[in-house]
């Protein structure tokens, strides 16, 4: 099953028939300034003097041609230019002056923004994405310049059906909607949490390619319990508390029925809604339409190859993940989206029940060790709770220092979106892990959520760890010439595949097959020698090629699950008839680049 899958670039022969990513013209129908100000469209003074004459842009520009090579170095000196200037100054400071030169180039020229993107994505993704995208969120609605995306709230009951037309785009292919209840782990930011969506949307571009004018970040406002926002009175969303219950869901059954009444193809990805309704809506809609919940399911894929790559780290066959003891820290949609994914894994290597390949794992909340006499226990949390009777020396609500000493774990996984609650005391327990590598994954986000910093991990726990974090570290300097490596276990290295390998195969839903068929080629995408370095996950720079394999890989499961109903002109008999090499190629080729297209006017 978990056989070293790496599907080898080959000839392009066959699969160049499926390639839709030649650029050809692109039908615009607007002329003059209207193109100018729409950044779909927008070349500045890269538009050729021809085009200028057919679209009615003579004199609109200054006449000199700037080629788009020329562009981007402009704006990479201004970047630079930027970073310079700014030298000094404080971290969050620095942080948005980056977002908004990005930001402003976002919104006047698209392609231009995501060449810029796409080329320099490991130091432009803490920008755009996190951690930096939490700090936007929090300053949202005094960043606010120009809308993007869509905005559906609790007012709009009963106009969702046509707003969904206001749209300018006749194409969706990829939704990312949030509720902004659970921002990172920076908690409820209603209106403001738009900027997930979009970030999120920014990675589908640069990793997946998927076009830019087929993308659609959406805020579903129904309120917020946030006080300080609620009397802001800058505020940008409704100012109420959540809408909850039967209302809440009737909102988002309403939001969901309107997007596929208009695109029936479009893919939805739930992010950052709190627990209950990131559960509740999963179970709703995953089997009546094609939708993920990034953070339950995304986030479990991306943890289990990494605790898959630590199990070979320490030199032991896959096989020994059955035997691993895992402790994760936070039951929320992350931490047991996590357990259902990792119990549902040593089941089936093991050959035995669900029940049984719990033993291993122990679930902590802020209330201590999460057992079968917790009052209250949530529902989600009820079959990773432990009987008091199998866990010797510990008790109902134990803390992690205990659980830790006790359990002496292969690896401690942090999803409780509390800064430091890896403290000292706890990364020096880890040294006492029956592990002779263990892991250390603080997946918390933004970097100040974070379980603990990458330095106190490696100065605390041994040099001897696999570290991981959620938020991008550097790496650290152990002397010597030694390097302790920082792998970033986040969910952005699944979900843009998830996503493209679910439209590429035309499939209606997303399955549990589909969801490992990606995972399993995340954890089989590292090479022995990485493994063997503490690198498990690949490096951001790789994150185009790593997607075109896992989008493959969750295309053929669809196939092979008799899901996958074909996309444009290829159909699903074509899907099948392809290798898996070719599957990679056409996954390949139909990847979006960010190429000045001719523009041809057409009313
Ligand atoms: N690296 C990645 O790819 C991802 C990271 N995350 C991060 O995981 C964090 C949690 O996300 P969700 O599960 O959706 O949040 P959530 O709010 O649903 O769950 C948080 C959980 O942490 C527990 N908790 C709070 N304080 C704690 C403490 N002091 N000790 C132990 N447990 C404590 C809570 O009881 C709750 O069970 C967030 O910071 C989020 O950014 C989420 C998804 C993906
Ligand atoms: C990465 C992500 O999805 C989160 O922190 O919520
Ligand atoms: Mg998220």
């Amino acid at each position: 099953m978990w056989n070293l899958v790496r599907f080898a670039a080959s000839s392009l022969s066959r699969s160049r028939r499926f390639s839709t990513a030649i650029p050809g013209p692109c039908i615009v129908h607007k002329r003059g300034a209207d193109i100018l100000h729409d950044p779909w469209f927008n070349k500045d003074t890269g538009f050729p003097l021809t085009e200028r004459d057919r679209l009615g842009l003579r004199g609109l520009l200054p006449p000199r041609v700037i080629s788009f090579e020329q562009q981007y170095e402009r704006f990479m000196n201004s970047y630079r230019s930027l970073e310079k200037n700014t030298m000094g100054q404080p971290d969050k400071v620095v942080s948005l002056a980056k977002w908004r030169i990005l930001n402003r180039l976002h919104d006047r020229n698209e392609t231009l923004y995501y060449r810029v993107l796409i080329d320099n994505i490991r130091e432009f993704a803490p920008i755009i994405y996190t951690p930096t995208v939490g700090l936007v969120c929090q300053n949202y609605s005094g960043l606010f310049r120009r809308p993007r995306g869509m905005y559906f709230s609790a007012k709009d009951k009963g106009e969702m059906m046509s707003m969904i037309y206001n749209w300018p785009s006749p194409q969706v292919d990829m939704i990312v909607l949030t509720d902004g209840s659970r921002i990172l782990g920076l908690g409820d930011l209603g209106v403001q949490g738009i900027g997930i969506p979009i970030g999120k949307l920014d990675m589908y571009v640069a990793a997946a390619g998927i076009n830019p004018q087929r993308i659609l970040p959406v805020m579903l406002d129904v309120g917020t319990n946030n006080e300080r926002l609620l009397k802001d009175r800058l505020y940008l969303g409704l100012r109420q508390p959540r809408l909850e219950g039967e209302e809440y869901l009737s909102v988002v059954d309403e939001f969901m029925e309107a997007v596929f009444t208009r695109w029936p193809k479009a893919i939805v990805q739930f992010e950052d809604f709190q627990m209950k309704w990131a559960f509740e809506t999963l179970q709703r809609y995953r089997k009546k339409f094609c939708m993920f919940n990034d953070d339950i399911q995304g986030t479990a894929g991306v943890a289990l190859a990494g605790l898959l790559g630590a199990v070979r780290a320490q030199g032991r066959p896959l096989s020994d993940f059955v035997n691993q003891k895992i402790v994760v820290v936070g039951a929320g949609s992350a931490g047991l989206g996590i357990l259902n994914m990792a119990v549902q894994a040593v089941a089936r290597m093991a050959g035995c029940s669900q029940t049984a390949a719990k033993s291993q794992f122990f679930l902590i909340d802020k209330d201590g060790l999460v057992t079968t006499e917790r009052s209250n226990l949530d529902p989600a949390a009820t079959p990773f709770a432990k009987n008091p009777r199998e866990i010797e020396g510990l008790t109902e609500g134990a803390p992690l220092i205990d659980v830790v000493k006790k359990v002496k774990p292969h690896a401690l996984l942090g999803l409780s979106g509390v800064g430091g609650v890896f403290n000292d005391e706890v990364l020096k327990a880890m040294r006492e892990s029956v592990s002779t590598k263990p892991a250390i994954f603080a997946m918390s986000n933004p970097t100040m959520n974070a379980e603990c910093t990458a330095v106190d991990a490696f100065k605390h726990a041994g040099e001897n760890i696999v570290f991981a974090s959620g938020s991008p570290f550097e790496n650290v300097d152990l002397g010597n010439g030694k390097v302790g490596h920082v792998n970033q276990a986040n969910n952005m290295y699944l979900f843009p595949g998830i996503g493209l390998g679910a439209l590429l195969s035309g499939a209606r839903l997303i399955t549990d097959g589909m969801l490992n068929a990606a995972s399993e080629c995340l954890a089989s995408y590292m090479t022995e020698e990485d493994i063997q370095k503490g690198i498990l996950y690949p490096s951001v720079d790789s994150i185009r090629h790593l997607t075109a394999e896992v989008g493959a890989a969750v295309l053929l499961e669809a196939v092979a699950e008799g899901l996958a109903e074909g996309h444009n002109d290829v159909g699903p008999k074509e899907l099948e008839q392809m290798s898996k090499e070719e599957t990679v190629e056409y996954v390949r080729g139909n990847m979006w680049n960010s190429v000045y297209n001719p523009l041809v006017h057409e009313k």
